[in-house]
């Protein structure tokens, strides 16, 4: 079973994008998506050679946005790929079968195409506004997020959703009552004092049934 608290890295540089990883993973996160969307290839490598290093220490799965390739170099656990990236079935032929392919949704009708492509989970978004996205998508909702949650039950779709876009500790309750499976969050997570009684929190109402 995939964690369901999956901490969507932030930073100008690559010196903050390791900071606020390591912040992460140290206060108990144990997904990473390395996002870096200025970086240039040479500081993409570079913090992706680091990330990969302390995600083994931490035991934690380490995925990358966007770049198929880099994952392939480092040997990450996987990648997630919106539309304007590589589609997931040229992804899957190069990754392999035993690395992680999430996919990005803002629609039912992207969740059916999503399904035919047989990524691994979903990052259905945005739930709410956020400035850490530029280009967002229409904004989801919790009423429209289980109207898509419900077709995807009555089409027996079971891949598993992740929420994201502007998400709190006090969205969680609601998102699992629809059936949402986790979250992926990025500023909740960066720069703030209090991660790791937060990130406790967060695993607490995540985990409440298991
Ligand atoms: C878990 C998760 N869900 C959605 C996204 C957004 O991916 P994408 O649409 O490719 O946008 P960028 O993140 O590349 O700007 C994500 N990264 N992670
Ligand atoms: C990458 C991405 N895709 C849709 S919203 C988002 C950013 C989520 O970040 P935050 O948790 O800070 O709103
Ligand atoms: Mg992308």
């Amino acid at each position: 079973m995939f964690s369901k608290l999956q901490y969507i890295s932030q930073g100008n540089t690559v010196e903050q994008q390791l900071y606020n990883i390591h912040q992460a993973l140290d206060n108990g996160c144990d997904w990473i998506q390395m996002r870096f969307k200025n970086g240039n290839s040479n500081e993409l490598f570079t913090l992706a050679e680091a990330v990969k290093i302390l995600c083994n220490e931490y035991l934690a799965t380490f995925i990358i946005n966007d770049k198929v390739d880099l994952a392939i170099q480092i040997n990450a656990d996987g990648v997630h790929l919106g539309a304007n990236d590589m589609k997931i079935g040229e992804a899957r032929n190069l990754l392999g079968n035993h690395k992680i392919i999430g996919g990005t949704a803002n629609t039912f009708e992207d969740i059916i195409h999503l399904s035919k492509e047989k990524c691994d989970y979903i990052g259905l978004g945005p739930y709410k506004f956020t400035t850490t996205k530029t280009k967002l998508s229409p904004i989801i909702g919790l009423e429209k997020y289980k109207r898509i949650l419900s077709k995807m039950q009555e089409q027996n779709i079971q891949i598993p959703v992740y929420a994201i876009g502007g998400i709190e500790a006090n969205d969680i309750d609601n998102l699992l009552k629809i059936g949402i499976h986790g979250i992926a969050v990025s500023k909740l997570l960066t720069n703030n004092p209090f991660t790791k009684e937060l990130i406790i929190q967060l695993n607490e109402k995540l985990y409440v049934n298991f």
